[in-house]
């Protein structure tokens, strides 16, 4: 076996109204280092990670493993090392990189010959909701639905915005954050929800921010419950409004926000936030547009893994 490095992006889910189903990958980078070795070791760098990774424990390897068993083969023992960009339980969809990156080990180091659309199947699987692990896999700006028994997904357009990230200490579990949604809508409610979704879509593709902006701030699948979890959830919308930020929502499920700009005005808008909010992370992200990449490390040669 060849020594190759796995590097999956971080994502943000939602976008307001396209709950569990837009996300947009994020130029922070989840990579595993893989080579031989003997017996399995883990090593982790990153002030995200805990260093002494036990490797019988380690989540990543947990995935892998699941996924080779459910293809009735087992992995060969390696070194991993693990470095991250993606700050943990934030609504930064490390946990989705964290599946992406198992699935793509089993994948490589069992010679399974994964297609994309079975790396999401599987990817979904785990996660339950596929709009973290479908821009962590394909890129960019990616719509999907798991609501006909399989994941269905397209790519948008890029978008043309700059974006912004606010990121707090504290963490939030999705799971815990998930809590706080209702079970259920009545028929009136879903309609109006979706209609919201509809227009942020039609806004999107048509590169109309400005309306794009006013429906991610009009969300009534999510946004509307989880706003008194998140830490200056209005004060980081106002903030950013005044640096002339099309929209604010929350990243996925939470705690950090992202702010959705006109082209050159990122930067000041950052500098506001962090004047404003000292004990945040604040980020001028790009998109990743690539997705899941693999390298073989020993021969610099590249290769993606669609
Ligand atoms: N690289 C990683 N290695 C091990 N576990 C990870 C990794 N990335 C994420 N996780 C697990 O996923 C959890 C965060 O997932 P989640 O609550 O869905 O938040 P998010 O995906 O928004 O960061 C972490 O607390 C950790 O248990
Ligand atoms: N649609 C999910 C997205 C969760 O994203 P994460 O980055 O917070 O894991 C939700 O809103 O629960």
């Amino acid at each position: 076996m060849k020594p190759f490095r796995i590097r999956v992006p971080a994502s943000t889910a939602n976008i307001g109204p396209g709950f569990d189903s837009l996300g947009l990958a994020l130029a922070l980078y989840l990579t595993v280092d893989v080579s031989p070795s003997s017996k399995w070791r883990v090593e982790q760098h990153s002030p995200h990670l805990s260093a002494d990774a036990n490797a019988e424990d380690n989540y990543i390897l947990q995935i892998a493993r699941e996924t080779a068993g459910q293809f009735h083969k087992e992995l060969p023992a390696c070194k991993l090392v693990v470095s991250s960009e993606v700050p943990l339980a934030r609504g930064l969809g490390s946990s989705a990189s964290a599946i992406v990156a198992g699935i793509e080990l089993a994948d490589q180091l069992c010679s399974l010959s994964l297609t994309p659309e079975q790396k999401l199947e599987l990817g979904n699987d785990i996660e339950g909701h596929p709009d973290n692990i479908a821009p962590a896999l394909y890129g960019g700006l990616i719509i999907t639905t798991a609501a006909a028994g399989r994941v269905d997904w397209i790519r948008m357009p890029g978008l043309d915005t700059d974006v912004v990230m606010s990121i707090p200490r504290q963490d939030l579990k999705t799971e815990a954050s998930r809590k706080a949604l209702p079970d259920m809508f009545s028929r009136e409610r879903a309609a109006a929800a979706s209609s919201v979704s509809n227009v942020l879509v039609a806004a999107l593709l048509s590169g109309d921010y400005r309306l794009a902006g006013k429906m991610m701030e009009s969300d009534l699948f999510h946004e509307p419950y989880r706003a008194h979890l998140i830490p200056h959830y209005n004060d980081i919308k106002l903030y950013a409004a005044e640096q002339g930020a099309y929209g604010t929502v929350i990243s996925g499920a939470g705690p950090a926000m992202i702010s959705f700009l006109p082209k050159g005005k990122g930067k000041a808008c950052a500098d506001q936030l962090k004047t404003e909010l000292p004990d945040y992370q604040i980020e001028r992200l790009s998109v990743d547009r690539t997705g899941l990449h693999v390298t073989q490390s020993s021969t610099s040669k590249e290769r993606t893994s669609e």
